[in-house]
């Protein structure tokens, strides 16, 4: 059976919301993972990111690594290749990041909302990936919308529960791969930790979810398409009922391992107070609580940060 991660069209939810709703939610029960197009995010708001991106990376290593900020995670700033490696893996992942916050106008809520560094040897960098941020959390404030009705809660039932959320633009440049026999992949198999991803760049190969009956499935969409899947938290929030999906991304094959790849996933934390208790909506004789303990959203945070070596145990 030829399968494909589905792509809806995020208009419908204001012209067919019943429908729509349904949907999503069979998409997101099926493969945790879902096109959304009709999204509105202009390819000018994406192009001036990936360029000032792009800029920022070809920067020599000894100026980025002037805006790695120690003892917090990588939540802000420069993260290099070696660094982040997927849970229970030996070997890092072959890319380097950086981490774009929420600005915030008066003191922060919460110590885990940190203040963003910029990179002053790209002037535009600022403007362009944090416009991108504000256009990706207003539309995964859509999705989750969407995701609170197919959940039997209000249509704004996240909102008051990620107005202050931790969440992250992540632009990665995955550098062409020189040592062909490397052990390890572009981003080794794992679960995204927070509520929802959104990811944009989803069109260049690589990205692969992992299926039921394990079989990787590559992510193709069309142009324009924004994917969005579902994390860790939010899968522990309603007990399984929306999966987190496994997904990796692969070294490509030939010469085309000579070509750098670059993606833009935002993820969307909720605020950092956050006690994620199981939604009674989703337990039931079939489904039992899986976890009976509630969980502050921080602290898992901080748990699931050690396991991928992005925070050292010394520093929690
Ligand atoms: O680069 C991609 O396509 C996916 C990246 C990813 O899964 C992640 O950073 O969590
Ligand atoms: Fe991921």
């Amino acid at each position: 059976m030829t399968q494909q991660v589905p792509t809806l069209d995020i208009r419908r939810f204001a012209t067919d919301k019943d429908n729509f709703v349904a949907e999503i939610g069979k998409a997101y029960t099926e493969f945790g993972f879902c096109g959304i197009s009709g999204h509105g995010i202009s390819d000018a708001v994406v192009d001036d990111t990936y360029s000032a991106i792009k800029q920022f990376f070809a920067l020599p290593s000894d100026v980025k690594a002037r805006y790695y900020q120690p003892g917090q995670g990588g939540a802000r700033g420069y993260t290099a290749v070696g660094v982040e490696k997927a849970k229970d893996s030996n070997h890092p992942d072959l890319k380097e990041f950086w981490h774009v916050g929420r600005e915030l106008d008066g003191p922060a809520p919460h110590p885990s909302l940190y203040p963003n560094v910029w990179p002053t040897e790209v002037p535009e960098f600022k403007e362009a990936t944090y416009r991108l941020f504000m256009e990706l959390e207003n539309l995964g404030n859509r999705v989750l919308e969407a995701l609170a009705l197919f959940l039997d809660q209000p249509q704004d039932y996240f909102a008051d529960k990620v107005n202050f959320g931790n969440s992250i633009l992540r632009p990665i440049h995955y550098p062409p791969i020189k040592d062909t026999t490397t052990q390890s992949i572009r981003a080794g198999q794992h679960e995204d930790i927070n509520l929802i991803t959104l990811l944009v760049g989803s069109n260049e190969a690589g990205l692969e979810i992992l299926r039921r009956d394990g079989s990787w499935l590559p992510v193709t969409t069309i142009e324009g398409t924004i994917v969005v899947n579902i994390g860790d938290m939010l899968q522990r929030l309603t007990n399984h009922v929306l999966p987190s999906t496994t997904h990796r991304v692969v070294n490509p094959a030939g010469s085309a391992a000579d070509e750098p790849r670059y993606s833009i996933p935002f993820f969307m934390h909720p605020n950092p107070d956050f006690v994620i208790e199981t939604l009674p909506s989703c337990i039931s004789a079939d489904r039992p609580n899986r976890y009976p303990e509630p969980i502050n959203s921080n602290d898992y945070l901080l748990q699931r940060l050690e396991e991928i070596g992005l925070l050292k145990k010394s520093e929690k």
